[in-house]
């Protein structure tokens, strides 16, 4: 990934110089028509001073002016479109290369990068580059060559003294130009990250729209909004208030130039050097020379906004990828897990949530981790998941650590149903399908049947094709859960781990789910399952139960050892007893 907004736009225009060789091309004649164009007018006027013009000898020249006029119209809608397609291709392809980037980042990349910065990397920070490689390149181009033959055709074909004379502001304006500069790419560099903030803002408020609204945040929110905005609009107002302070100084130099051309020409016409053609022609040039001025004006914008945005993007793009596959083993046949002396905390610089935690579990069995919140459940899971990597001990799966195996053998081998699980804006089926969407339709309906879902489909309005998620029908928690265990047993991945994955389930319909799972330990002898619970009725049927406190096991058995040790387990299960006897 080039470092520098310079060698991306060379390497890009590398890659696709037909498309700006065919621009440059279009610009180029156009630049030769519109010098063209004051000459023959300039040489229509002489002719109609010394009378060599009347009647019918009109038509041809006036003719060529409407010609030449219609090629620099249609020459302008070409070069548009060849640069603006080429241009579109870079905003694609940084968008691509950043969402495949982001998808091969652990959840360690996204604990420091947020959301909302992400997304207006990927909407305003690629904007700003697709611009500097299409208007910028153009305009820059188009103003230079246009400056440099208007500039050669006053000077040679015109009369060198004159040209000379018009060029002495200038100098004053180039100076005006290189003193904003650095300013504008201040104001611009400001305006990103304000922008960066608002969608930071937006993305935290809208996924918490919920808690926002019942905690009467909403007025709160939106102000904090509208500073972000406010900031964002102000700094680009400034960059724009930059710019607008180059403009007079165009508008001085070029008065000045016309004041001081039209003194010198008037001199010469009267000493008979001049013709009045050749200094309406000139006059005319002159006023060529707006544009490629402005051009340079708004370039510099563009570059300079560009300049910002790569410096904000390349970093994250060059990020190395922080999900590697290590290993080449898969796929895996058995779950039969061992983990010891497992030591895991969030990062480096984070406190130990893991201090040696020692557990086994072997196909066809079930495994139970319950304990206090916080202790380090979901954080034990997330190890497995590979999500984050030990400071210590071995995780090993199928007789092999984790880190030998393919990235995409652990996907297809460990079905995870998560605290909170997602749905996509999709129907009940294609969420149920996810990890196998070719599966048929009895296979869908069967593991929503053993995740007792079946029913609360079928009173959906449109049944498993009913669309759920952001942009359909809201579903319970208790549903969403369902969905997602669904979608773990129709994978069919060995190893099923459940975090507290049945929360929101009555407790009936928990024990149907858990005698369910149960029960597939016949049909399926390889797979095992792990389930984490702080509902103990979940865990009393598990071959062995792990409880974890402050992370560490302080207790491990059968429901009936757990009891008689009479520690945290037979305290908890106490007073879950009671509680359930009072509900
Ligand atoms: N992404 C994270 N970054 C830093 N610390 C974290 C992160 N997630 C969890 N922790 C910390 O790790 C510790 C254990 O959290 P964990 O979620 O594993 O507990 P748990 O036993 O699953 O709790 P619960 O039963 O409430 O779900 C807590 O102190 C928590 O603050």
């Amino acid at each position: 990934m080039p470092a520098t907004l310079g060698a991306l736009l060379r390497q890009f225009i590398g890659q696709h110089r037909r498309a700006y060789a065919a621009a440059a091309l279009m610009l180029f004649a156009i630049a030769l028509l519109q010098v063209w164009i004051p000459r023959h007018v300039g040489g229509m006027v002489d002719r109609l001073v010394a009378g060599g013009l009347r009647g019918d000898a009109l038509w041809a020249p006036l003719g060529g002016l409407l010609a030449a006029g219609l090629a620099v119209y249609g020459l302008r809608v070409g070069w548009r479109l060849v640069l603006f397609g080429a241009s579109f291709k870079l905003g694609q392809q940084l968008r691509v290369q950043l969402f495949e980037h982001l998808g091969r980042q652990a959840p360690a990349y996204f604990q420091v990068q947020r959301g909302g910065d992400l997304m207006a990397l990927a909407t305003n920070d690629v904007d700003a580059v697709e611009q500097a490689s299409g208007e910028a390149m153009l305009a820059g181009f188009d103003g230079t060559m246009t400056f440099v033959l208007v500039l050669l055709t006053m000077v040679v074909g015109i009369d060198w003294r004159l040209g000379l004379v018009a060029l002495l502001p200038f100098p004053f304006m180039a100076w005006a130009f290189w003193a904003i500069s650095e300013r504008v790419h201040q104001a611009w560099a400001q305006s990103l990250d304000h922008f960066s903030g608002m969608s930071r803002q937006a993305q935290q408020s809208l996924t918490n729209l919920r808690t926002v609204r019942a905690m009467g945040l909403a007025g709160q929110e939106a102000a904090a909004f509208g500073r972000w905005a406010e900031a964002s609009v102000q700094a680009s107002f400034r960059a724009q208030r930059w710019e607008a302070a180059y403009e007079p100084a165009v508008g001085l130099s070029l008065t000045t130039a016309t004041v001081l051309a039209l003194g010198m020409g008037g001199y010469l016409v009267a000493q008979g050097e001049l013709s009045v053609g050749q200094l309406t022609a000139f006059t005319m040039l002159l006023g060529h020379l707006i544009w490629p001025m402005f051009a340079a004006g708004w370039v510099l914008s563009l570059l300079e906004r560009g300049r910002a945005a790569w410096t904000r993007l390349a970093p994250v793009l060059q990020a190395p990828d922080t999900l590697v596959d290590s290993g080449d083993r898969g796929p895996v046949e058995r779950a039969r897990l061992r983990v010891s002396e497992l030591h895991l905390g969030y990062g480096p610089d984070a406190p130990e949530v893991l201090h040696g935690v020692t557990l086994a579990l072997d196909p066809g069995r079930v495994l139970a981790v319950v304990g206090p919140t916080g202790a380090g459940k979901t954080t034990l899971l997330r190890g497995l998941l590979r999500q984050w990597a030990p400071r210590q001990g071995a995780i090993e799966l199928d007789g092999a650590p984790l880190a030998a195996w393919r990235r995409e053998a652990l996907s297809a081998a460990i079905a995870w149903v998560p605290q909170e699980p997602f749905l996509f804006s999709a129907s009940v089926r294609d969420n149920i399908a996810l990890a196998r969407p070719e599966a048929r339709d009895e296979e869908v309906e069967a593991a929503a049947r053993l995740a007792a879902l079946h029913e609360d489909v079928l009173r959906l309005p449109q049944g498993y094709a009913t669309v759920v998620g952001e942009k359909g029908v809201s579903l319970s928690g208790g549903q969403r859960q369902r969905v997602a265990i669904a979608r773990a047993l129709l994978s069919h991945a060995p190893l099923l781990l459940l975090d507290d994955a049945l929360s929101a389930v009555d407790t009936g319909t928990e024990s149907q789910i858990l005698g369910a799972l149960r029960q597939l330990r016949q049909d399926r002898p390889a797979c095992a399952l792990l389930v984490v619970t702080h509902r103990l009725s979940a865990a009393m049927e598990a071959d062995e139960i792990v409880v974890l406190r402050e992370g560490r096991v302080s207790e491990r058995g059968t429901h009936a050892e757990l009891l008689a040790l009479n520690g945290w387990y037979a305290t908890q299960w106490r007073y879950q007893q009671l509680e359930a006897s009072l509900a």
